[in-house]
């Protein structure tokens, strides 16, 4: 091909590359046009980061002076002027969303991880963020999160999805301070606990829980709640058709219940091996067979209460108020293994409400707003103290509703959680589509493994449980 020919197809070339460009245009003036104000806030602020840039990564000191002329320019420079050093400034990709920008950068020589996040402070500014925050994003990577409309005091719903979970361990709880998604996992957990004031979004939290996990045949649910004497009274009426059991406030049927539960835990304890092959149904995960059995104690400060008096009653209140604690910590020793998960909530986590032999064998453990130091430290631990923005004495304010502080799972450090609320129609909805698959775990274990329980094991031999309560 000739110089000339090559001349022909430049006009050609460059309405090609106009074409594309104006289409390029177009699609994104229809998403900017098509978005709501706050996503178009977003949209243009993700322009404005793009634009200012160059100008900002200098003054922020996040360039670097390269004196070495590239290939081309020492070619091209003349012999008494030598080439200019070129100053280079970390390349953007810059995407908006509902709370602000997701900005990928890498990082050149000297500007790397530490020094992003040296400039988070002055890059909020600059952005005009509520808060920046620089992570790694890979090898030479990093991630910046710019906040412009506070995730914390945005509230948010969640509508459940009303198909079976991919992951029915991984607990979606809410979104951090940067928007970010927060789970937790609950494999081999044997215990959580949920604590705040009331009005502060505990029983939202579960619900959520309940409504994603629901359609799971292989999760069963039980509640105790001790706020209500019926189940059409409270909180959980709407997800009765999922539970295999629920009991109120009578210590008596709650009793019952726990023991049931132990009973299972020990069957099932005996039975494993037969049934499923390991000793800890977390290696081969929860079934149909052997479901998941959640227990769920809300307002369970009810059942542990400490009753005094030298009267009969009271007696034998505080007696069987002992026992529950008893039962419930057997539950959470032993119940991990075997499949079974405790869920505590309470005002308060201090051990005149929760006996402390059952709280502090619970690795995870939620706080929403909280009274005083002491209430946070017994919700979240000592080191609570050391992340003085993370406390959930912090959180008393009517924005902070559905807010909560937890400790990281798999680094040291908390984290506040916007949780989103699920309207009860949502809850009613799930429950009665997933009714069909509610079975008592006992039922199915009898089924599986009754004739093996029978026969060859003697669940009376060592009956710690018996014997404390006889
Ligand atoms: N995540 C949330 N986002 C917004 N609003 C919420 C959220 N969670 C709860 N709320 C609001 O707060 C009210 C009380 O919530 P919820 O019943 O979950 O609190 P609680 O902590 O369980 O209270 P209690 O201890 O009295 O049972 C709800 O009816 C709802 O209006």
């Amino acid at each position: 091909m000739t110089v000339q020919e090559i001349y022909a197809y430049a006009p050609l070339v460059s309405v090609a590359v106009l074409a594309v460009f104006a289409v390029m245009a177009s699609l994104w003036l229809g998403r900017y046009i098509a978005a709501d104000r706050t996503m178009r806030a977003s949209i243009r602020q993700a322009v404005r980061v793009r634009v200012g840039w160059k100008r900002l990564a200098q003054m922020a000191g996040l360039s670097v002076t390269d004196k070495m002329p590239t290939a081309l320019a020492s070619f091209t420079a003349d012999a008494d002027k030598p080439p200019k050093p070129r100053v280079r400034i970390p390349a953007l990709k810059v995407k908006p969303d509902r709370f602000g920008v997701i900005v990928r950068a890498n990082c050149l020589p000297k500007v790397g991880l530490e020094e992003f996040q040296k400039a988070a402070r002055f890059l909020a500014d600059a952005w005009r963020c509520e808060r920046v925050s620089v992570q790694p994003d890979g090898p030479g990577r990093v991630l910046i999160r710019g906040v412009r409309v506070d995730p914390l005091i945005t509230p948010t719903e969640h509508e459940p999805t009303g198909t079976e979970p991919e992951e029915l361990t991984t607990w979606h709880l809410g979104v951090d301070e940067y928007a970010q998604p927060v789970t937790v996992s609950l494999k081999d957990v044997p215990g959580v606990t949920v604590a705040g004031l009331p009005g502060y979004g505990k029983t939202s939290l579960l619900n959520r829980f309940l409504c994603d996990c629901a359609p799971s045949p292989n999760v069963q649910f039980v509640i105790a709640d001790g706020k209500v004497s019926k189940a059409y009274e409270g909180d959980y009426a709407d997800i009765m058709p999922r539970l295999f059991a629920f009991v109120g406030d009578d210590l008596d049927e709650a009793n019952d219940l726990f023991k049931r539960l132990v009973k299972l835990s020990r069957e099932r304890s005996a039975s494993i091996g037969h049934v499923l092959g390991v000793k800890n149904m977390w290696h081969v995960g929860p079934s149909e067979k052997w479901p998941l059995t959640v227990l769920i104690i809300d307002e369970a400060h009810t059942y542990f209460r400490d009753y005094r008096g030298s009267d009969k009653e009271s007696k034998r209140l505080a007696a069987l108020t002992a026992e529950n604690a008893r039962l419930v910590e057997h539950l959470v020793k032993k119940g991990r293994s075997v499949g079974i998960l405790v869920i505590l909530a309470t005002q308060k986590l201090t051990g005149d409400a929760i006996p402390t032999f059952i709280r502090d064998v619970c690795p995870v453990g939620l706080s929403f707003a909280q009274k005083t130091a002491e209430a946070s430290v017994a919700a979240l631990g000592e080191a609570i103290r050391d992340w003085p923005d993370a406390n959930p004495m912090h959180l008393q304010d009517p924005a902070y509703v559905g807010v909560a502080s937890m400790a990281l799972q798999n680094r040291p450090g908390f984290t506040r959680i916007r949780t989103p609320y699920v309207a009860d129609a949502h809850t009613a909805e799930i429950a009665s589509n997933s009714a069909h698959h509610t079975y008592d775990p006992q039922t199915l274990l009898d089924h599986h493994a009754g004739a093996y329980l029978e026969t060859r094991v003697d669940l009376d031999k060592d009956d710690d449980i018996r014997k404390e309560a006889a």
